[in-house]
């Protein structure tokens, strides 16, 4: 597996933001984001370790930490990660997988980590890519993520919510382009349209450490 980075930390995201975690970062993606703060890692002359499934188990373990997330790029497009999220979770940890809507998540649906998964919206430049039959196979302990840069960009996430009842079924998450939008702006957004049971998420680490820092 084709590993860019890996580090510990504490989960800046999702339902366990605030947690410690263990990341695994892959390289390589199938789409190009606009606003992507990992860019770096989609590019084809970006370093990377050869791994294991077994080799990465091992570092997860010898960390002590519990909580493992799989990110990149695009993790689930690593040909090994089936095997790999066997592994983690056969070995009791709490595995989740960043995943950028761009992936049918069906094939991955029978031994199940958790999932965050974007849907990525007009401002990321690749909302032709996403695959909203994922939407239907999201269970009540995923989340369904609205990386938002814009109004435009909220409009669509909350044309989504509401066509896929995406509340009643997982997590729902608002979180903004880091830079490009107020906060501010989302909750005005949220009272507006009286979002009850969706979540502003910020990105934590980029409040405690440099937004540039890698490997936090
Ligand atoms: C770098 S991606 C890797 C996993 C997968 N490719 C995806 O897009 O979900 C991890 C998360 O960071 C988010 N992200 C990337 N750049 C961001 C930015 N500038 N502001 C806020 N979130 C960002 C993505 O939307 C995604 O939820
Ligand atoms: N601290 C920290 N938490 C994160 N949660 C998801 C991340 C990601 O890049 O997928 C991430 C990250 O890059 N750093
Ligand atoms: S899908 Fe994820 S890793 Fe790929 S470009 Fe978009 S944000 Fe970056
Ligand atoms: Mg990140």
């Amino acid at each position: 597996m084709k590993v860019a980075e890996k580090f510990t930390s504490i989960n800046g995201e999702g339902t366990r933001a605030g947690e410690i975690a263990v990341f695994v970062r892959f390289k390589g993606c199938n789409l190009r984001c606009s606003y992507c703060d990992t860019l770096w890692a989609n590019e084809p002359e970006c370093p990377y370790n050869e791994e294991t499934p077994e080799e990465i188990l091992n570092y997860v373990l010898g960390t002590g930490i519990h909580n493992v997330t799989l990110t990149g790029g695009e993790p689930l497009l690593q040909k090994d990660i089936r095997n790999l999220i066997h592994l983690l979770l056969q070995a009791g940890l709490q595995v989740e997988v960043e995943t950028n809507g761009a992936v049918a998540l069906a094939a991955f649906c029978e031994e199940r980590p958790v999932f965050t998964m974007d849907y990525k919206l007009p401002s990321s430049g690749c909302e032709e890519h996403m695959i909203t039959e994922n939407m239907k196979l999201l269970e009540k302990n995923d989340t369904v993520k609205f990386v938002s840069g814009s109004q435009e960009d909220l409009l669509k996430a909350l044309e989504l919510i509401r066509t896929y009842d995406l509340t009643n079924r997982c997590h729902v998450y608002l979180s903004p382009v880091f830079g490009a939008i107020e906060p501010m702006q989302i909750v005005e957004f949220m009272l507006k349209h009286r979002l009850n049971g969706v979540r502003l998420q910020i990105q934590m680490h980029k409040v405690i450490w440099d937004p540039d820092e890698r490997g936090v």
